[in-house]
């Protein structure tokens, strides 16, 4: 692996994108070797959550690497096969079934952007701006992030963001819901493990579940996702984390 790195830490598994010379842009090499590290994520029972993020402190992601694209990709046939292969990857980390989390470092721009809100969270650097500047280059998100936005933060405001192309702030991104939490820029790498980290510790049966199941309710009225929840529950009753538990509080109380 060259343009992506892979390394843990305790449960969390890092995944670096890592051309900081092209602000991390996404080329076809890192297409290639990004669902690679998924895959090992998704293989390796000691990893329990995965860290997304960018080489160095300027940018996330900088979007889809335009000198390659624009130098490459001449149809609208061109374009719809590859970005069908992007939309395959960020479509694999949503239905991941580790929390995934997005350490926004720097500047998301474009396809960044919607990366990260492939991810189930996003940690941003007070350092880190947000945009979904594709209107502004005359095209639109083409790699699912759309669908993503609006699932996150509403219809109403992904179309205003979409739409106006606004780069936002870390801080102004939060109070949009955009992302989970803003942390300082001297301490990202740290703090953003910790919020991974946290996620990890979890039992992942649980965690597991709870994914599915939120995913699977989006697709639900309200009876049957009420219906699955309980379901969900029973089946973990008697699981050994919750067994343990219980076994723990009712000692505590002796
Ligand atoms: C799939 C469709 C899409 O994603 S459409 C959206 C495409 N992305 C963009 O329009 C963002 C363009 N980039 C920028 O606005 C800035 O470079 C950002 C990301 C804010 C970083 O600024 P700053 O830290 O000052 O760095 P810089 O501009 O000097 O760039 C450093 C080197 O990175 C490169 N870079 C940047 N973005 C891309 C990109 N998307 N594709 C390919 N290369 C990119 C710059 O060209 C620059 O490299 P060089 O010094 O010119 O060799």
């Amino acid at each position: 692996m060259s343009e992506i790195v892979y390394e843990t830490s305790n449960q969390v598994a890092v995944i670096r994108i890592n051309r900081p010379e092209a602000s991390n842009a996404v080329n076809s090499q890192v297409m290639a070797e990004l669902p690679e590290a998924l895959e090992r994520a998704a293989n390796d029972a000691s990893v329990r959550a995965v860290l997304i993020t960018g080489t160095g402190d300027r940018s996330f992601v900088a979007g889809g690497d335009l000198k390659e694209f624009h130098d490459t990709l001449h149809s609208a046939e061109d374009v719809y096969k590859k970005w069908s292969v992007m939309r395959q990857i960020l479509y694999r980390i949503a239905t991941f079934n580790k929390p995934v989390v997005a350490g926004l470092n720097g500047a998301v721009r474009g396809g960044g952007a919607e990366l990260a809100m492939a991810c189930h969270f996003r940690v941003a650097s007070s350092k880190a701006s947000i945009g979904f500047v594709q209107v502004k280059l005359g095209i639109s998100p083409g790699w699912g992030g759309a669908a993503l936005l609006a699932r996150t933060v509403g219809m109403q405001r992904a179309r205003w963001l979409l739409l106006s192309g606004q780069v936002l702030e870390a801080a102004e991104a939060e109070g949009l819901g955009l992302v989970d939490r803003v942390v300082s820029s001297l301490t990202f790498m740290p703090d953003a493990l910790q919020f991974a980290g946290e996620l990890a510790a979890n039992p992942p049966d649980a965690v597991q579940g709870i994914l599915e199941m939120m995913r699977t309710a989006e697709k639900l009225d309200l009876a049957a996702s009420m219906e699955l929840e309980s379901r969900l529950c029973a089946s973990l009753w008697n699981s050994e984390p919750h067994q343990a538990a219980i076994d723990r509080f009712l000692k505590k109380r002796k």
